[in-house]
């Protein structure tokens, strides 16, 4: 085989958070196609879950479902053992999982109540994926990739959505924090950040349909011609997850065409 052809995570062992739809399933698809040996969906969505996983799954690719609630701790912690228990390490975490609230959450009407659910998943389950996936790392010895995804929100300011800004913030914060601390132990921490993607998480809170929201997000890239979509980002998390990037820790990819330029 030349390195041309080789799969780029032959024999990994990957989690993907978020993984039962759009940014997350873009990316299992992807990592089954570049070799990898084991693809753990986590989610909430128990049978999309299960039918993403099962879509997936070949001889050579064993790809299953766990539910997990990453603002839950015991069941990121299990998440993490049994992945180390039936496969025999852990080389890639993929923390993706997250939501938007569900008013726009400017500062004069800010809900708490809606602030704490989402810190509690797009913060609390972030630390939670990273401390857990390092802990099997370093215990396995493994020099292994984690990979979260941030937002282009997360370097800069937003006129609404205040709360989902800031909970972006913290990743880049965590992602670089965590960078400085694995270095030793050979464990590589970046985040991907894109621009909007039209997946149910943007439909959803836009009420617009797919067309509808990719012209939305469009007209605020610098690239023009293409629409970002949930592949862009798989491809920027592949590079990440791959030996591609081994010198390449404390990053955040934007995936925006152009937007933050
Ligand atoms: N779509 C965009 O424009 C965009 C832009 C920048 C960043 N992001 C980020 O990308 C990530 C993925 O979003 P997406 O656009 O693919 O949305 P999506 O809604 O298609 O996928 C998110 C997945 O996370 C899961 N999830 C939600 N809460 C969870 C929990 N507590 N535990 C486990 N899983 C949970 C959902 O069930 C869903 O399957 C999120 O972190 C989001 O903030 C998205």
């Amino acid at each position: 085989m030349t390195s041309l052809t080789k799969k780029k995570l032959a024999g990994k062992v990957a989690i993907i958070t978020g993984g039962a739809s759009g940014i997350g399933e873009a990316t299992a698809r992807l990592f089954a196609d570049h070799g990898a040996g084991t693809i753990i969906i986590a989610d909430i969505q128990d049978e999309l879950g299960h039918q993403v996983a099962t879509s997936i799954a070949t001889p050579d690719c064993i790809c299953t479902y766990v539910h997990c609630d990453v603002s839950d701790e015991d069941q990121v912690k299990s998440l993490v053992e049994s992945t180390v228990q039936n496969h025999g390490k852990l080389d890639i975490m993929f923390s993706n999982a997250g939501i938007l609230s569900k008013s726009d959450q400017t500062v004069l009407d800010f809900d708490f109540t809606q602030f704490d659910r989402l810190m509690a998943i797009n913060v609390r389950g972030m630390v939670a994926c990273v401390k857990e996936a390092a802990r099997a790392m370093v215990e396995g010895r493994v020099r292994g990739s984690i990979i979260c995804t941030a937002s282009v929100a997360a370097s800069q300011g937003t006129k609404r959505r205040t709360d989902y800004c800031m909970s972006k913030h913290a990743v880049l914060g965590l992602v670089r924090s965590a960078s400085k601390q694995l270095g030793v132990h050979g464990i590589r921490v970046n985040c991907v950040s894109p621009n909007g993607v039209a997946t149910p998480l943007t439909c959803g809170a836009h009420e617009k349909s797919v067309e509808e929201v990719e012209g939305i997000y469009e007209a605020k890239m610098v690239l023009k011609g293409v629409h970002l979509r949930a592949g862009h980002v798989a491809d920027a998390v592949l590079f990440l997850a791959s030996n591609e990037s081994e010198l390449i820790t404390g990053h955040d990819l934007l995936v925006d065409g152009g937007f933050q330029a």
